[in-house]
């Protein structure tokens, strides 16, 4: 499992193109036959792909959790952003369509992945937090929402925003995970932006273009940075940094949170002046 470390904002500040993206930028999440974990000290979360192909992969203990099992004491967020498959969590089988989300709550022991078709694969994409309760499994599907429409065509961020894990959905002990869905010609995702020091945050962009690009931005607000994305990378925002981006093309990205508050609203919004 790769391990990212905590960072000072006022160390961000030195970093030159290629620290930010090693410390925040996750490049590969999807390889097919295998799972990809990262382990962010930001609230102890873990992100992480897992690819079935052929065979089926079950979610294995790691060394570094010195735990029996991977949920002993952990909850995760699970969506699958590929193709059609299964989740099976101690042998209740999920079917996993496109856009589907699963939650696993802590002590559930074993969790199988597998993908209906080895060509086209499903792609999982977890997010875990320390879980101190057990919740029960749950499974929602993206077209269950309405969502929330946010923003206008005129200021090129017209999306919807989905809740699935949250405070009035499925519960957690720390998780909040949803998506939001640009509309075509709309590429400004969270603006005006915010922080939110009670709880860290992790972008996953899909449905962008091979060829397009994610200028996601980060940093303290006076202070900001950003990173080139493709399709298909996660970004860490510590608690402290502004998350927000603007993209060639219009596309998804699937937020997840974990720390103190997990009110949907707990925010701090930034002035536009503010931003520098
Ligand atoms: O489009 C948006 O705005 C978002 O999706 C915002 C994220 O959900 C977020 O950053 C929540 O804290
Ligand atoms: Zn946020």
């Amino acid at each position: 499992m790769e391990k990212r470390y905590s960072t000072h904002p006022d160390h961000v500040k030195t970093f030159n193109t290629e620290q930010l993206r090693q410390h925040f930028l996750i490049e590969k999440l999807f390889i097919n036959g295998e799972t990809k974990l990262v382990y962010s000290m930001e609230d102890r979360t873990i992100v992480g792909g897992v690819t079935p192909t052929t065979d089926a992969i079950v979610l294995e203990e790691n060394d570094e959790l010195k735990a029996d099992y991977f949920l002993e004491r952990r909850e995760v967020g699970i969506i699958n952003v590929g193709n059609s498959g299964k989740v099976t969590v101690d042998g209740q089988e999920y079917k996993m369509k496109k856009k589907d989300c699963l939650y696993v709550g802590k002590g559930q022991k074993n969790l199988v992945f597998s993908s209906d078709s080895a060509s086209e694969p499903a792609k999982y994409y977890l997010f875990s937090a320390p879980a101190h309760k057990e919740y029960p499994v749950q499974k929602v599907s993206l077209n269950d929402f309405e969502g929330d429409q946010l923003g206008s065509p005129e200021s090129a961020n017209e999306r919807v925003l989905t809740r699935m894990i949250h405070d009035n959905g499925i519960q957690s002990c720390q998780i909040v995970m949803g998506m939001t869905q640009l509309k075509p010609g709309s590429v400004w995702n969270s603006m005006p932006t915010h922080t939110h020091d009670r709880r860290m945050e992790v972008y996953l962009y899909i449905d962008l273009d091979e060829n397009a690009r994610m200028f996601h931005m980060m940093g303290q607000p006076n202070e900001t940075r950003h990173l080139v994305m493709k399709n298909e990378q996660a970004v860490i925002s510590p608690p402290w940094s502004i998350h927000c981006g603007s993209a060639t093309s219009n596309y998804t990205f699937v937020w997840a949170m974990a720390g103190e508050n997990k009110q949907f609203t707990d925010m701090d919004h930034v002035k536009m002046e503010e931003l520098r």
